[in-house]
């Protein structure tokens, strides 16, 4: 029979398995029951006939495409020496069964809860123990939480967490022996196989890995399986782990992290990022919008959405925002924009304005009236008229005669739908009419001349 030998590559011709197997009851005394079976093998505890040593021992069902399996599993796990890669202890030399330290049981089996500690240090072993088997040209392909186990622990650690299962391992071309897999033969896991495995996986390369571990952080942090159209992650919940999961998840192979190097530095970073007190962090980020650096407006909208209560927040940072990025930013998502002013409105009527100069409140209703303007101009008028009702409140809270007069100039201008959407917010708030009321005052909308010049 024709086999590969993976160290030396290349085809050789070795004897067929059946003719130097040893039978794995020959060496072992194997418990009746199983420990567990999956496509091509079952798992046994078992102990030595000489020594006692308790393992567990797999042996591949007496099917081709399962003695083929078991034999690539042995053979590439016995290459990738990691602590973080289960060991192969023994092996029958016809390749039909192995023994690996007994495990104490898998990741599914011990999530207790989003212990965001224990998260990183799997995905910094796990991604760790994966790079060593991608510099070999080795893709796992199928890493779920039941295919990383739990050995027990040393040095003060609980576990020693591995990645095992490496059946569907991808070999690089070269050492490619029978072939496993087809074009259009899906593999891996369902909810954390890479998408590109179900059209070639005969292609997969590191980036395959890197999806399932992102899918895993994912499933870990919410204990839920991901699904296709459902989110990773609920908004507002683990904000700081989103650029991490986005990143190692992307559907499309190019916009998605290649490498298990680069994922391992973006555990770190989230870990940082996790760390860094609120307003050191709203400051790093408004100073990222104003120089107009990439992700951070964004960054800085999810910090304030995650922290309403925050009345700083909104003041010091959230209000800051150049008038640029808040138009556009009010422009291409005008829910959160119409939502998140309103808050920081609510914070000017309801909160103390603290030891902050009374003349720089003129800035924060000037973010409010950039909001409303930009959701009004693009005619999302049913936000506009939710925040208008805030942002009304404040300016006459705040009499500011500056933004009053912006604000009167603003409504003079107003037009059909827009004038229809405000006039009743107006309309409901006589000490708003009251403020604004100017006997001659000329305005483009009949309706809103009629509230606010008295005719
Ligand atoms: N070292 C081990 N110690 C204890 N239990 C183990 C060990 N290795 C595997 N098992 C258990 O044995 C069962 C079968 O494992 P196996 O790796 O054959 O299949 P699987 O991953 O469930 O399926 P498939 O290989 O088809 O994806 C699993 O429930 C696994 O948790």
């Amino acid at each position: 029979m024709r086999l590969v030998d993976p160290v030396k590559g290349g085809w050789v011709v070795m004897e067929d398995e059946s003719n130097i197997s040893i039978k794995a009851q020959d060496r072992y005394r194997l418990d009746a029951r199983t420990l567990g079976h999956g496509s091509y093998a079952q798992v046994f505890r078992a102990a030595h006939k000489e020594t006692h040593e308790e393992v567990a021992l797999k042996r591949s069902y007496n099917r081709q495409d399962a003695r083929d399996r078991i034999r690539r599993e042995i053979q590439d796990q016995k290459r990738l020496a990691h602590p973080n890669i289960m060991p192969i202890l023994d092996h029958d030399p016809g390749f039909t069964w192995y023994t690996m330290p007994l495990a104490i049981d898998n990741l599914e089996g011990l999530r207790q809860g989003p212990d965001e500690e224990e998260l990183a240090s799997i995905l910094l072993a796990i991604g760790e123990a994966l790079d060593v088997a991608h510099q070999l040209g080795l893709v796992h392909r199928d890493i779920s939480p039941p295919n990383i186990l739990a050995l027990p622990g040393q040095s003060g650690a609980k576990y020693r967490w591995v990645v095992a299962d490496w059946g569907m391992v991808r070999r690089p071309p070269d050492e490619a022996s029978r072939i496993l897999t087809r074009t259009g033969q899906g593999m891996g896991t369902p909810g954390f196989d890479a998408p590109e495995l179900s059209t070639d996986p005969r292609k997969a390369t590191p980036a395959a890995d890197v999806y399932s571990l992102g899918r895993v952080a994912a499933w870990y942090l919410t204990g839920t399986t991901p699904r296709s159209g459902v989110r990773l992650l609920p908004d507002a919940e683990f904000l700081h782990w989103r650029p991490f999961v986005n990143a190692c998840t992307q559907q499309d192979l190019q916009m998605r992290t290649q490498s298990m190097s680069e994922l391992r530095r973006m555990v770190q970073a989230v870990l940082i990022d996790r760390d860094e007190p609120v307003p050191t962090k709203a400051s790093r980020l408004l100073e990222g919008v104003v120089l107009g650096q990439e992700g951070s407006l964004e960054a800085l909208v999810r910090l304030v959405d995650a922290h309403q209560d925050d009345t700083s927040l909104y003041f010091d940072y959230f209000a800051q925002i150049p008038t640029g990025p808040t138009r556009s930013w009010s422009q291409s998502d005008p829910e959160r924009a119409a939502l998140l002013a309103s808050v920081l409105a609510r914070h000017l009527v309801n909160d103390s304005w603290g030891d902050r100069d009374k003349e720089y409140v003129s800035t924060p209703l000037a973010f409010l009236h950039t909001v409303l303007q930009a959701l009004v101009s693009d005619n999302n008028l049913g936000h506009a008229q939710d925040l208008a009702a805030d942002f009304f409140a404040a300016d006459v809270h705040w009499q500011d005669q500056e933004q009053r007069r912006r604000s009167l100039e603003w409504l003079a201008d107003l037009e059909a739908p827009a004038d229809r959407a405000i006039a009743p917010v107006l309309g409901a708030r006589p000490d708003v009419v009251e403020y604004y009321r100017e006997p001659g005052w000329q305005a483009r909308s009949v309706v809103l001349g009629t509230i606010l010049a008295g005719g």
